[in-house]
């Protein structure tokens, strides 16, 4: 087995979701339908309430910065004028919502209407968040080491908490000391990674950051965060000069903590 040694500075293991610690297929084939098949209900019955305004004020807030993008789709104003008015407004939240997930954008506002969406599915155990079967034993080992564990995804914390605590292991959401989304700056951009620093109240090289996605990984990189790209089955494939410059890991038992025995 390969082994990877962290480096000793590292006390923060910071871990990405989608494509890391849990199959890109449940994402793809069981999150994001439910969405696009849900949506208009969800907004049909939820419109007047306080939650679903704000989710549709950041989405229009969203539709405004992206006018400019090929094949963006607006969000009109509100103009409370009868049944028909709500029923276009509606349709151009589902029509924005399926344009931005045709992309797979990870914008913040999107990512919060599809936390609050996934909320009843857990809830009611309609549906468990897939966790491939080395991450649970490998972050209980590291905590034992006393390593702290944080999550870093695009997906909202309220989205995170939910496949943390509803998943096909069980509740597992104590053994995270804390989540960060996109609220705190795009994964892409280096800025995240020194605000997640100064968040947990570490510098960035006590930081070991996990990921599927290089251009993640080497905006981590930038702001002096150690890295390891995530090879697990379904992601997308790396370069040849990807795959000599990074760390590799097929499976969080790869990680070798010198402190653990
Ligand atoms: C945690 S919510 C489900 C996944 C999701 O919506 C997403 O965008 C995952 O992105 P990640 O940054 O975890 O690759
Ligand atoms: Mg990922």
């Amino acid at each position: 087995m390969v082994v990877l040694s962290v480096p000793a500075e590292v006390t923060v293991i910071l871990l990405d979701i989608e494509g890391t610690t849990t199959p890109i297929a449940f994402v793809k084939d069981i999150l994001f339908p439910y969405i696009e098949e849900n949506v208009k209900e969800y907004l049909q019955t939820h419109w007047e309430e306080e939650e679903c305004q704000q989710d549709v004020s950041l989405l229009r807030k969203q539709a405004e910065e992206d006018a400019h993008l090929d094949g963006a789709v607006p969000i009109p104003a509100a103009s409370g004028n009868g049944v028909d008015d709500l029923q276009q407004m509606i349709q151009a939240v589902v029509d924005n919502v399926c344009w931005q997930m045709s992309l797979d954008r990870k914008t913040t506002a999107l990512k919060q209407l599809q936390g609050h969406m996934w909320r009843a599915a857990f809830t009611a155990g309609r549906m468990k968040a897939e966790f491939f079967a080395d991450v649970v034993p490998a972050v209980r080992k590291w905590r034992e080491a006393g390593m702290k564990v944080y999550i870093y995804s695009s997906g909202s914390v309220e989205a995170q908490k939910l496949l943390f605590g509803h998943s096909t292991e069980g509740d597992i959401l104590e053994l995270v000391d804390g989540h960060f989304d996109t609220k705190i700056g795009r994964k892409v951009e280096s800025e995240s990674y020194r605000k997640i620093a100064d968040s947990i109240g570490c510098s960035t090289n006590n930081i070991l950051f996990l990921t599927d996605v290089t251009r993640e990984a080497s905006a981590a990189e930038e702001a002096d965060v150690h890295v390891a790209v995530v090879v697990r089955p379904g992601n997308a494939g790396l370069t040849d000069d990807e795959k000599t410059y990074y760390s590799l890991i097929t499976s969080f038992s790869e990680l070798y903590l010198p402190s653990s025995t």
